[in-house]
């Protein structure tokens, strides 16, 4: 799959020890909080999985599903909930967490969606921040890496669902989503 990226931005071990420095902060803030900490599926499902070992409180977690790419290098503009949470988020300081953002359409609507339900607070911690995608005003609270205005897979990240599985991440080959 090595031979579909342009090149590796980020790989596995730099990508740990960003973590793991999340992680530390993220303790901090959250100490006796008991946080709910929601992951974005899928995109983030690895991000997750490695974050929460790293955030040493007491915290809890749920699932979102959202979808605004499909099998595009583009986003459609509209974000659709694929699977919503399990509990109510009433009262509770929720971070959002996200492999990525982009044009900020995903994050914007999520931070509504969970302020509406009335969390007592809603944070955001992206792995990645893409600040020349944006097309609307939202920062991740925290973010492990800038990357360049390209499009990038690995860790989680896909193109038409491919990818996720690279333990570290690339810039994909404008070939591959040129072609289809
Ligand atoms: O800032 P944005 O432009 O909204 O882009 C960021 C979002 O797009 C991707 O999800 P996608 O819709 O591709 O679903 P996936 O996580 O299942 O791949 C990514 O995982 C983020 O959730
Ligand atoms: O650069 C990206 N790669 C994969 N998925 C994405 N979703 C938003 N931006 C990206
Ligand atoms: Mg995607």
């Amino acid at each position: 799959m090595q031979k579909d990226l342009e090149s590796i931005l980020f790989d596995e071990e730099q990508i740990q020890q960003r973590i793991q420095e999340l992680g530390k902060q993220l303790a901090v803030e959250y100490n006796e909080k008991n946080p709910l900490f929601i992951c974005v599926l899928k995109g983030a499902v690895l991000f997750m999985a490695d974050l929460i070992k790293r955030v040493d409180v007491p915290l809890e977690i749920d699932f979102m599903a959202t979808s605004s790419y499909g099998d595009a290098s583009k986003s459609s503009g509209v974000v659709r909930i694929l699977k919503d949470l399990d509990r109510p988020v009433e009262g509770r300081h929720v971070v959002i967490v996200e492999d990525i953002v982009d044009s900020g359409l995903t994050l914007r609507y999520l931070r509504e969606t969970l302020l509406h339900r009335k969390a007592a607070s809603v944070k955001i911690v992206s792995l990645f921040d893409k600040p020349e995608g944006r097309q609307v005003d939202i920062e991740p609270d925290w973010f492990g890496f800038r990357v360049p205005n390209a499009f990038i897979v690995g860790y989680g990240l896909d193109y038409a669902e491919r990818y996720r599985n690279l333990p570290y991440v690339g810039i994909l080959k404008a070939e591959i989503y040129q072609e289809s």
